[in-house]
């Protein structure tokens, strides 16, 4: 019989890593061996699961723990501390935590050479199935005007998604340009009329909402929405244990949840 996977949660008392806690104790390709949380989190040291034997608690100390694959649901802050563990004990890692800026973004790729490393903006199916749509959209009417409306909780501390993000970046590739070059963040006041091929984002908070994204190609007298809804939290867990089972034990590299869904999706 095989053994379980030594799995961490870094931001294990957030939303996401609540919705991962409840799966992995069902799952029986986990062993659950840390949930790390922040040095001034509320939960520090409280049990993780008060209704079961486990005497696993949340904790801060990730330096006894010996763990295979990390997931990471945190924020900048929680990711670098994964990272520095993850690449110290070559264990692999999986985050979904958005709104990286460029320097952290850099030691995520340097780590690549060291450690099996996967970042997804978004591990449900069928955002994965939109952006393969999009591209093709994208390419079969480039001179159509591109928009990406995203919609969250009143939570959420990044703006764009990194969903709208990477939705944006995957249809500026296609038309051969970038985000850099075109992506349009901000309207207010008079910004004039729309420069042809550039690429709008809107950015919706509030509420309870899990996550909306529209990708609007808008041409003369006709237009194309292509949307995905999240409703439930947990298709992201899901998603996420299905890519830590994948990377352990792959070699050193840096993986796209494209990488995982290859076999399904095909193409
Ligand atoms: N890729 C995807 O599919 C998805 C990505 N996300 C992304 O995941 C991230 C988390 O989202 P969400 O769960 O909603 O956010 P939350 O704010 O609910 O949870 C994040 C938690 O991380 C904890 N944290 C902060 N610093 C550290 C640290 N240094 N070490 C460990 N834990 C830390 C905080 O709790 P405490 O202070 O108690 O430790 C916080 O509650 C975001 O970047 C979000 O955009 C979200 C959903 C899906
Ligand atoms: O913060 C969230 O909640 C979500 N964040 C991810 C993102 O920034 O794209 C994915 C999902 O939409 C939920």
């Amino acid at each position: 019989m095989t053994q379980p996977i030594r799995l961490a949660i870094s931001g294990a008392s957030g939303r996401m890593g609540r919705a991962l806690l409840t799966l992995v104790r069902e799952d029986s390709r986990f062993e659950l061996v840390g949930a790390l949380v922040s040095a001034s989190s509320a939960h520090n040291q409280a049990p993780v699961f008060s209704d079961s034997p486990t005497s696993l608690r949340y904790t801060h100390d990730w330096s006894a723990m010996v763990a295979e694959v990390v997931i990471d649901f945190s924020g900048p802050e929680g990711l670098t501390e994964a990272l520095a563990y993850c690449t110290a004990r070559h264990a692999a890692l999986v985050t979904g935590t958005t709104g990286i800026d460029a320097a952290l973004q850099a030691r995520l790729d340097e780590a690549t050479r060291h450690i099996p490393l996967l970042h997804a903006a978004n591990f449900s199916l069928g955002v994965a199935v939109l952006k393969r749509l999009l591209r093709e959209a994208a390419m079969a009417l480039p001179d159509w005007d591109l928009e990406i409306v995203e919609a969250h909780h009143g939570r959420k501390e990044d703006a764009p998604s990194g969903t709208a993000l990477a939705l944006g970046h995957a249809a500026a590739q296609a038309r051969g340009t970038s985000l850099a070059k075109d992506a349009v963040y901000v309207r207010e006041g008079r910004p004039g009329a729309r420069r042809s091929g550039s690429i709008g984002f809107a950015v919706v908070r509030g509420g309870d909402v899990v996550g909306e994204h529209t990708a609007l190609l808008l041409g003369q007298g006709e237009r194309v929405e292509l949307s995905h809804r999240a409703t439930e939290r947990s298709i992201f867990a899901r998603g996420a244990l299905e890519a830590a089972a994948w990377l352990a034990g792959r070699k050193s590299g840096g993986y796209a949840i494209d990488d995982m869904l290859q076999a399904r999706l095909g193409r």
